[in-house]
């Protein structure tokens, strides 16, 4: 009873989570640390991409509110707000000039924290300014604006597509700051208008996180479609050659192999005309099932054209990619319709053995010694160009 109880609460709890993840892809809303290269790279481009917006916006707003001041304030007050703005305003403009997407999340990370960063300072340089003067009136009305900007900067957080770890991250030290700052004035303070103003910036944060996440689930599933094969759910090639190609620069930077298989599934055409093409759809699966069953955390398949996939092993020498062949081979790649097993002919190619200059050069050398194991019986493996 107490475990169906718990079941239904379960239940209810998850169906509040974001409808377009799978049970697997939830954990992703948490950290960064469970998330694929090419979602990493896509964030980190478009948290960048954010980021130049907002300081795009405030490059501009920011001075305009010198007029206002202008008009309120007397002569040294409003001159040296006007200073200050404008210094942020350059700051931002630099950031909007000299910041470019890398897509390294290391510098997106960067790109928010210097953009956080400005404002803060602003906010703080201002406060510190305005305490001098005894406002009152309409003065004290606008110089009680220059409070709502850790407000602001909060709220800004939502337009970022961070996991609940980056907000959490990149809120506290600014709810921290805001906390310590009531510590130090702890005698002076007003209680009921810090305890309502700290309330308000939880609750913002709260909000902030919750469009955050929401953004980030629905990059997660455009991403997932965008980067798998529909049927069989592995690597599409479009994805397949973004990270051959990124694989490629990193194993040539630091000289360390790396190893591709081209694998065509053998007389696969009898298959559709004999059973049709759902009984292929079927084999085309468990092939591929088999295949990401057996392979080694880093290695990464992709599906190239219809029964051809490549599959990209970094840091695997030409050696340890036989292996891999040859235990795949032992685990079979499924079974056809009439319960036979499938066979696939591999070629294999390795980018320090085969002193390949670029990636695409590596695919053809794979799709060639595939090719040749066809032409040799199929059912084998060829990983050089003697036979
Ligand atoms: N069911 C199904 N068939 C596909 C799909 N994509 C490609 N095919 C079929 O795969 C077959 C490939 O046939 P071939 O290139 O002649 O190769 P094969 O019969 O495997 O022969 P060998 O490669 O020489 O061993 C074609 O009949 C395609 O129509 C798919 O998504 N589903």
């Amino acid at each position: 009873m107490t475990s169906r109880l718990a079941h239904i609460v379960w239940h209810r709890l998850t169906g509040l989570m974001p409808g377009e993840l799978n049970q697997a892809e939830l954990a992703w809303l948490v950290s960064p640390h469970f998330h694929l290269t090419l979602l990493s790279r896509r964030r980190a481009t478009m948290i960048v991409n954010r980021v130049r917006l907002f300081a795009f916006l405030f490059a501009v707003l920011t001075p305009l509110w010198s007029i206002i001041d202008y008009l309120v304030f007397p002569f040294p007050l409003w001159f040296a707000l006007a200073s200050m703005r404008i210094l942020a305003s350059v700051a931002f403009a630099l950031l909007v000039l000299y910041y470019r997407p890398s897509g390294s999340l290391t510098d997106a990370y960067r790109a928010m924290a210097i953009l956080f960063a400005i404002p803060t300072v602003f906010y703080v340089a201002t406060h510190q300014l305005l305490v001098n003067y005894q406002l009152t009136g309409m003065q004290a009305a606008i110089g009680a604006g220059y409070a709502f900007l850790p407000f602001v900067l909060l709220a800004g957080l939502s337009i970022f597509p961070l996991t609940l770890l980056e907000n959490i991250l990149f809120a506290l030290p600014m709810l921290l700051a805001q906390a310590v700052s009531g510590i130090i004035s702890w005698a002076t303070l007003d209680w009921p208008s810090f305890a309502g103003a700290f309330w308000l910036l939880t609750l913002i944060t709260g909000v902030s996180t919750l469009a955050g996440l929401s953004q980030l689930a629905f990059m997660i599933a455009l991403v997932r479609q965008a980067v798998r094969d529909p049927l069989t759910g592995i690597f599409s090639r479009r994805s397949g050659e973004e990270v051959l190609e990124l694989q490629f620069i990193i194993s040539t930077r630091s000289n360390a192999p790396l190893a591709i298989a081209f694998l065509d599934l053998d007389n696969f055409k009898a298959v559709n005309d004999r059973y049709g093409h759902e009984a292929g759809d079927s084999v085309l699966v468990g092939a591929t099932d088999s295949i990401s069953n057996n392979l080694r955390r880093g290695d990464m398949l992709a599906r190239w054209g219809g029964e051809e996939f490549i599959l990209i092993m970094p840091n695997t020498d030409l050696e340890q990619a036989q292996q891999a062949m040859r235990r795949m081979r032992q685990a079979g790649f499924g079974l056809r319709p009439d319960g036979s097993p499938v066979t696939a002919s591999i070629g294999i190619a390795e980018r320090l053995e085969d002193q390949t200059l670029d990636w695409k050069t590596l695919v053809e050398k794979a799709d060639q010694r595939m090719y040749r194991a066809k032409q040799s019986g199929r059912d084998r493996v060829v990983c050089d160009d003697t036979v």
